[in-house]
């Protein structure tokens, strides 16, 4: 039996063929059908409550308004949208971490797709790192789960058999550095006017805490060994230039969007995301990841093993220290107050913004 859902969200139609017994493999099928699922809706739907609410309605898989991420695929070109969407600043909680790795490994699940740009819902910031609520008197149980959530987000993006290519509208310290970094590319926007500059890098140690060793070795290894140290020790961001004068990033887009949209970017984006259509970030981004897609895959993959595999492999050894090391620096208690001095002044600051 075969029957076809019209998707409220998108023009697509998905072929929904002998779902009652497809239970383990709905949500990759609906996956592969090009409809970006919701993840948390598609797990809690089984395979043959999906099948029934087909024949009968429209099935509505997902909101993208309460998605923590939105993605999309458009198999022509081999490429994949995937995109952080928790307002206000897309900093990293538990279940924003496990949702991207959980979208990135369903991408990668298509064989058609070989590029994914890594991109944020919120065109001002691309995500404010780590969520520092978090951080604050964590519970016992959840504070390794959340670091381990993070490690996880780093070794998928960093290890993807996928070409990854950041799309950095704006802001992006720390861990949204971090992100950034793990991609096989990174454009970012060069801001509107001096005055409203996005910034990027590793500012920890601002923050009175400091990088993980495997965060720090990212930036060496992306910057190089001096430029690395001298930037992690003051906890610089750099503004679109410099981060690509020091190699942070690879381009940076300065030109206004267009008052065109981008017929691919209008297929490729979701939803949420559809009023960056004109936007040249995107555009450029798309322009790369597509460009990586023609490349052979299996050259193209082994060719990043070549780079990443040992210090993917060192994560992976030293990955249960990280969490011991992490779990005891953030729980001290001059930690403790640094960190909730920091979120005072952040207060502050969004409270000044507003009146
Ligand atoms: C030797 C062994 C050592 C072992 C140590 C191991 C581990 C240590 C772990 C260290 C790792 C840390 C990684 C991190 O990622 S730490 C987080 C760092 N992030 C920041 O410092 C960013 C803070 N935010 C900002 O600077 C700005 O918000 C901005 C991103 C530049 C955007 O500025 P703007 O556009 O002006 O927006 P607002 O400031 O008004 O923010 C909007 C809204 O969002 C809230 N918010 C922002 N950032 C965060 C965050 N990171 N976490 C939670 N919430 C955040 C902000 O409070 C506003 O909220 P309201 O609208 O409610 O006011």
């Amino acid at each position: 039996m075969s029957s076809t859902v019209d998707s409220p969200i998108s023009s697509s139609k998905i072929q929904i063929h002998q779902l009652d017994r497809l239970a383990p493999r709905s949500a990759f099928l609906l996956f592969y059908a090009g409809h970006p699922p919701h993840q948390t809706m598609i797990s809690s739907l089984s395979a043959r409550h999906i099948a029934r609410i087909a024949r009968q309605q429209p099935l509505r898989l997902f909101s993208s308004q309460d998605s923590l991420v939105v993605t999309n695929v458009h198999e022509e070109s081999g490429v994949a949208v995937l995109a952080m969407n928790r307002p206000p600043a897309n900093s990293l909680s538990l279940e924003l971490n496990e949702a991207i790795s959980t979208s990135l490994k369903q991408i990668e699940s298509n064989p058609k797709i070989q590029s994914v740009i890594l991109a944020s819902s919120n065109p001002t910031i691309f995500s404010a790192g780590l969520d520092i609520t978090e951080l604050i008197s964590p519970s016992d149980e959840r504070l390794p789960k959340f670091w381990n959530s993070l490690q996880q987000v780093y070794i998928d993006l960093y290890g993807s058999r996928l070409a990854t290519v950041a799309a950095i509208q704006g802001h992006a310290p720390a861990a949204g550095c971090m992100l950034a970094l793990a991609c096989d590319y990174r454009i970012m926007h060069g801001g509107h006017g001096e005055e409203h500059l996005p910034t990027i890098g590793f500012n920890e140690t601002q923050l009175g805490i400091a990088a993980p060793p495997w965060m720090g070795q990212l930036m060496v290894r992306t910057i190089g060994f001096r430029p690395a140290e001298r930037a992690l020790a003051l906890g610089t961001l750099f503004p679109p230039s410099e981060a690509l004068n020091a190699g942070v990033v690879d381009d940076v887009i300065t030109e206004q969007s267009s008052s065109e949209s981008n017929e691919v970017l209008k297929a490729l984006l979701p939803e949420a995301l559809q009023s960056q259509t004109s936007n040249p970030v995107m555009i450029k981004a798309y322009e790369e990841a597509a460009c990586y897609a023609k490349i052979p895959p299996q050259a193209r993959v082994a060719s990043k093993l070549v780079t990443r595999s040992e210090s993917l492999k060192e994560m992976q050894m030293t990955r249960e220290d990280d969490t011991q090391h992490f779990c005891g620096f953030i729980t001290h208690e001059v930690v403790q107050k640094n960190l909730m001095k920091y979120v005072e002044k952040m207060k502050q600051r969004g409270k000044a913004k507003k009146s």
